[in-house]
């Protein structure tokens, strides 16, 4: 037997996507959401098939010793597969927004000039071990008419490989070319490092990950990029915040899940009320074994007999790195400061620009929190885990972008979508 040739697999794959990209972009509407509710009744028909081929990645997985956070997201529960089922049904039911013309304007020669929404083209993305990601990318690149080739994390690949072939077999179903999603086949890094350098083939690569896999497509890259980073997300407790709502705030975007990049990192909390709220918010991180890696003044305040800690609470005292960590486990910085000046320039200072919220009943704070924290999305008496493409009524996403060019925060499907100017005339010449 020949040995995998990655370079010429990575060829082959391209070539097609291209090839699979035009035709793509000229699918009408009906076409494409015939192909996305072929998906969605083969995702559910094929259930057993899918939990075979999960069974293999969670006992390859917990073999390794993956974390259990990375083992959930890992998992391919008929829940999981009921959700993508219906977002792909989602996708179909929204509007087609490629080929809409916007902005027409007639100008003084008489010609009249708008854009045009259209498909990039092929777009390469590199994700982490969670096969629904496979599906929700799969479904926005049909329902945006591009063509997309997909490189999972390594974990993942006998779920995403059982994936990928529903996802063929809706395509030829509809008539659309079965080459408009590939997953790339191989586990090896070399795969990536031949994605990110064909612009004959790719036109823009989306990676989702840390920061390793992130300094080598900037190294790398020889195509546009839209990074999907890290989160380190803040929570900040102002003054003027109500209790129970920064409670529940404050605990859900921690720990509702602990692996996701838009879940909570770093709690900051006004001077004001650090005294009452910290010892509050430390029970509840308490009961649910949170480490809580503390600055100077809310270590003392949660070490103090007024606190009343279980004395297995975990208060730990930060050092400095712990400002930029994302811990994705059930750690959490904690540090209390002067007031919204301090919170937001902590934030702007150490956070990821991913997603950062507010906890308040001053307006003018909330205003200010708003304008002048730099981060993908900001929000104000809500959980940093909203910042989600679905919950943001996009239909499905790509991911979170942290870049600012392009596409910032969720990605739907005018993300993978540029504009074209268009140009309607009589015969005009210009003088
Ligand atoms: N902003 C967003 O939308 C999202 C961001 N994330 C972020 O991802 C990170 C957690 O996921 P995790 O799986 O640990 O991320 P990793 O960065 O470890 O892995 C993500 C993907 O990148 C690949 N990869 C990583 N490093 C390299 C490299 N040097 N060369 C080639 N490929 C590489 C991995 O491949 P392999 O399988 O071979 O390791 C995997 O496919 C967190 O930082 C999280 O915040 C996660 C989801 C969404
Ligand atoms: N969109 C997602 C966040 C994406 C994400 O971070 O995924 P992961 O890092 O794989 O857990 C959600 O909140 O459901």
């Amino acid at each position: 037997m020949n040995a995998f040739n990655v370079s010429e697999h990575m060829q082959a794959l391209g070539l097609q996507a291209k090839t699979a990209a035009f035709l793509m972009a000229r699918a009408d509407a009906a076409t494409k959401n015939i192909a996305l509710k072929a998906l969605a009744r083969r995702l559910r028909e094929a259930g057993p098939v899918l939990a075979v081929a999960n069974q293999k990645d969670l006992e390859r997985a917990t073999a390794a010793g993956l974390s259990a956070p990375m083992v959930d997201r890992l998992k391919l529960t008929p829940k999981v597969i009921e959700t993508v089922a219906l977002g792909c049904e989602q996708l179909a039911g929204m509007a087609d927004v490629i080929g809409e013309i916007i902005g027409m304007k007639q100008q003084p020669s008489g010609i009249r000039v708008g854009q045009m929404r259209v498909p990039i083209g092929v777009f390469g993305m590199i994700y982490e071990s969670r096969p629904n990601v496979t599906i929700e990318a799969a479904s926005l690149a049909i329902k945006s008419g591009n063509a997309a080739i997909l490189r999972g994390g390594s974990e993942a690949i006998e779920s995403n490989k059982a994936l990928a072939l529903l996802v063929s077999e809706a395509l030829a179903e509809a008539g659309l070319p079965v080459d408009a999603v590939q997953l790339v086949q191989t586990t090896d890094r070399e795969a990536v490092g031949q994605l990110i350098a064909m612009p004959e083939f790719v036109h823009v690569i989306i990676p989702r990950g840390g920061k390793g896999l992130i300094e080598r497509i900037s190294r790398d890259a020889k195509v546009p990029v839209i990074k999907h980073l890290d989160g380190n997300c803040h929570v900040y407790v102002d003054d003027t915040a109500e209790f129970g709502m920064a409670l529940r705030i404050v605990d859900n975007a921690k720990t509702q899940k602990y692996s996701p990049c838009n879940a909570a990192e770093g709690l900051l909390v006004s001077e004001v009320v650090a005294e009452d709220f910290l010892p509050q918010i430390a029970a509840i991180f308490a009961a649910k074994g949170v480490e809580m890696r503390c600055d100077p003044a809310a270590a003392r305040i949660l070490r103090s007999d007024e606190a009343a800690l279980d004395p297995a609470a975990k208060v730990i005292d930060a050092v400095e790195t712990d400002w930029s960590e994302e811990y994705l486990a059930a750690v959490i910085s904690i540090k209390v400061v002067a007031g919204v000046d301090e919170a937001i320039a902590h934030i702007n200072r150490y956070s990821s620009h991913h997603t950062d919220a507010i906890v308040t009943r001053d307006h003018v704070h909330a205003q200010r929190f708003l304008r002048e924290v730099d981060s993908a999305s900001v929000m104000v008496n809500a959980s940093t885990r909203f910042a989600d493409g679905f919950e943001f009524g996009l239909g499905a996403e790509i991911g979170i972008s942290t870049d600012k060019f392009h596409a910032r925060g969720p990605v739907g499907i005018e993300g993978l979508t540029s504009l074209k100017y268009v140009v309607l005339g009589q015969g005009e010449v210009r003088t």
